[in-house]
């Protein structure tokens, strides 16, 4: 395994962008270990710019020469992509799937049982150190190797381990979910600006926001029920903008949003069935 890279990336997108720039930032591994091959190689060109990563030039040879493959190409290429591969994966390879759609047997059998399969599913702010991944391993892939995926991904974040059942709750959890925020975040600078602040100043205000409750709600212990009650004062301001977010269906809309992203994932992992 020495001579192989420790990490190959197949796909070069926003998913793996994220990873890869989360994993140099934190200086997780000398970047000579990072190998990546992709259909269009100018976001490895840029990715590469200023490390050693190792621009490979096919998904084989790439296969041929990682030891854990990260495959972050989308669900539909998944099975053209596996197949492709699949003769040049060893025997102690490990498969990182990150993509919602696919259960472990399915990988599998994709890969006609050639080698261990584990499921990630990461989200785009491990780009800056602060992601949320869960992963799922079964139990024959070897704890040293389970663990030098969990290492990877806890360089640029949060990590759990947890079983298959709930993987299809983790995209409206976390790796959908930024996308939720980013809106959120867009539409309260959209009516700080209508009263009259500058957008980025607006933006500055709104993330600052965002991140210091996330905050509070990972380390204060108290619930977040509680927390909105602290900003709340008898008759003020806070309230009355609560009450209207309520009237317009807030809390509705949200778990009717989280819910079409859980049956999308279920929908699309019937088809491949
Ligand atoms: N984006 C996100 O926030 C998250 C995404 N994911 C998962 O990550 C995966 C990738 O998503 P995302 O990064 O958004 O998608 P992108 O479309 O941004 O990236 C896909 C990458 O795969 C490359 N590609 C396509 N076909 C091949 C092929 N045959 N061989 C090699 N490379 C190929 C594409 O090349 P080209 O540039 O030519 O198109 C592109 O670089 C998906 O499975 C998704 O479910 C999981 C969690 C979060
Ligand atoms: O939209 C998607 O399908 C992927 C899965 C999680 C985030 N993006």
């Amino acid at each position: 395994m020495a001579d192989r890279f420790q990490y190959g990336f197949i796909g070069c997108g926003n998913m793996v962008s994220a990873i890869i720039q989360g994993m140099i930032s934190s200086q997780f591994c000398p970047s000579s270990q990072i190998g990546v091959s992709s259909r269009t190689q100018s976001r490895i060109q840029a990715l590469s710019k200023d490390t050693d990563i190792v621009a490979v030039q096919s998904n084989q040879e790439l296969a041929q020469k990682s030891s854990i493959i990260i495959v972050g190409v989308k669900p539909a290429q998944y099975p053209t992509v596996l197949h492709e591969i699949t003769s040049s994966l060893h025997s102690d390879t490990l498969i990182v799937s990150i993509t919602p759609s696919f259960t472990l047997a399915q990988l599998q059998h994709m890969i006609d049982h050639k080698c261990h399969v584990l499921r990630a599913m990461p989200n785009t702010p491990l780009a800056v150190g602060c992601g949320m991944t869960a992963i799922c391993a079964p139990d024959d892939v070897p704890a040293e190797i389970r663990q030098k995926v969990v290492d990877l991904f806890s360089s640029c974040g949060r990590v759990e381990v947890i079983p298959e059942t709930l993987m299809d709750v983790v995209p409206a959890a976390s790796g959908s979910s930024p996308a939720f925020f980013f809106i959120i975040a867009e539409a309260m600078a959209d009516a700080v600006v209508m009263q009259g602040m500058p957008r980025q100043q607006a933006y500055s205000f709104v993330a600052q926001t965002m991140l210091g409750s996330a905050k509070m709600i990972l380390e204060s212990g108290k619930h977040p029920g509680q927390l909105k009650d602290e900003v709340c004062s008898p008759g003020g301001s806070t309230i009355a903008g609560i009450a209207k977010l309520e009237e317009m269906g807030l809390r509705g809309t949200i778990i009717s949003g989280m819910n079409a992203t859980w049956e999308k994932i279920k929908e699309m992992g019937k088809k491949t069935e």
